[in-house]
């Protein structure tokens, strides 16, 4: 295990250096770095700049002891809803009491968001961002999906993108009411696409019982594609179906949920992105996207995560966050489920909500390298591991030890975090 690299650049370079020390455990998610014990990172001009043992570093304008905690990379939580007005505990209510999840349930959400000003919205969405933040989160992408009209979905999309880093379209949500479902999909791809792709970078369809067939998710995925935007899909939720197949099939960055998977949905994700030999194409592969906190909140059969690893499969672990099935951004929640029960270590859910969430959204560094960004500008820092020329995003924990985060779910473990090298949550 290698440690240390380009610690002579750390005080050289325009803006000053920040030497983070007492880092009892650091979990690099780098392959070549691991996990590595009494370990220190600089940070310089948003990007880690040198990491490695502490008794190595190299000396900085500013010091910060953080207390023998154990820091990784920040989360990077690749599926969420946050454009959203009003409540639906009854609706949850309800299924607690037996009844189960439909997509219909979308629509008293799509009631209360088109009724809520601009202003409002922007400030739900803003306080559901910094929830994310405090809670570890520091590459967030969110959906449109709750407005369904061409205003409300370009509305949504606006504010999305002042708050959040990515954002996806998902005007295929559900079929409004009194819309016929054909000429809603043809709304969808043509006159919403227009007013909403200038300001996000994918496109979503909720394939699945109650919402969008194979046939409409075919044409919507089309359409997006020659607008310019990556893919991802919801598909396999609610029951069996193709939203896995198609999703392989359009080589989609992602495609989420995967309660209902057969053996040849598993063997498609994990032979997605490969070349002729068989050998995987880093960051051409559909991810596949596991939603521990939706998994528990619909009392839907747990993803298989650790079937879908085992085969070869890349998974990410994303915290949905929505009113209707995932009312949580907590991604120290996710990964503690899936330590608890879904079969995977905490390694596996650690990568799987770091670098997995990373090239979900192509903004890893293979990705990068491979060119596979939608709408790349050819600027961005790496994100998903703390490793030299990445940005800068750290989540400490009060504890020396990530594994705290499944040892004690539900404790409140995040004590700080730096995104992009800036200071952003702190508990003290
Ligand atoms: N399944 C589709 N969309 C959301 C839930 C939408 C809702 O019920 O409001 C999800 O990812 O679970
Ligand atoms: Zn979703």
């Amino acid at each position: 295990m290698s440690q240390g690299s380009t610690g002579g650049a750390a005080r050289t370079q325009a803006g000053r250096a920040t030497l983070l020390t007492g880092i009892a455990e650091l979990t690099t998610v780098d392959d070549e770095l691991g996990v590595v014990p009494d370990a220190a990172v600089v940070i310089q001009d948003g990007v880690v700049a040198w990491v490695g043992q502490e008794s190595q570093a190299p000396a900085c304008d500013v010091v910060q002891d953080l207390g023998g905690r154990a820091a990784l990379p920040g989360w990077v939580d690749a599926h969420s809803h946050l454009v959203f007005d009003g409540d639906r505990s009854a609706e949850f209510e309800a299924r607690m009491a037996g009844q189960t999840y439909a997509a219909g349930g979308i629509k008293v959400t799509t009631g209360a968001t088109r009724a809520a000003s601009d202003e409002r919205l922007r400030a739900l969405v803003a306080a559901r961002v910094a929830d994310a933040v405090a809670g570890g989160t520091t590459y967030l992408e969110t959906k449109t999906g709750y407005g369904l009209t061409v205003h409300d979905e370009a509305r949504s999309a606006v504010i999305a993108a002042e708050l959040v880093d990515e954002v996806t379209f998902l005007g295929a949500h559900l079929v409004p009411d009194g819309m016929d479902p054909e000429e809603y999909t043809d709304l969808v791809c043509t006159t919403m696409l227009s007013a909403v792709a200038p300001h996000a970078r994918w496109a979503d369809v909720f394939c699945d019982k109650g919402a969008f067939t194979p046939e409409q998710t075919r044409r919507v995925l089309d359409a997006a594609r020659a607008a310019g935007l990556g893919l991802r899909l919801h598909g396999n939720q609610i029951e069996p179906g193709a939203g896995v197949s198609i999703a392989v099939e359009y080589q989609a960055a992602s495609v989420d949920h995967l309660n209902f998977l057969s053996e040849q949905d598993i063997e498609a994700l994990a032979g997605s992105g490969r070349d002729a030999q068989g050998a995987k194409r880093e960051g051409y592969e559909t991810v596949a996207g596991v939603l521990p906190a939706c998994d528990l909140s619909t009392r839907a059969p747990l993803a298989p995560a650790r079937r879908l690893l085992d085969a070869g499969a890349t998974l990410a672990i994303a915290s949905n966050c929505n009113p209707g099935t995932s009312y949580t951004s907590s991604m120290n929640f996710c990964v503690g489920t899936a330590v608890l029960q879904q079969g995977l270590s905490l390694a596996e859910a650690i990568r799987a909500a770091t670098v997995g969430g990373a090239r979900a959204l192509r903004a890893d560094r293979e990705s990068l390298a491979a060119g596979t960004r939608p709408k790349a500008t050819g600027h961005e820092a790496p994100i998903g591991r703390i490793a030299v020329g990445h940005r800068a995003d750290l989540h400490v924990l009060d504890a020396p030890a990530a594994i705290h985060l499944a040892y004690r779910p539900g404790m409140p473990l995040t004590h700080a975090v730096w995104r992009a090298g800036v200071r952003v949550a702190s508990t003290h």
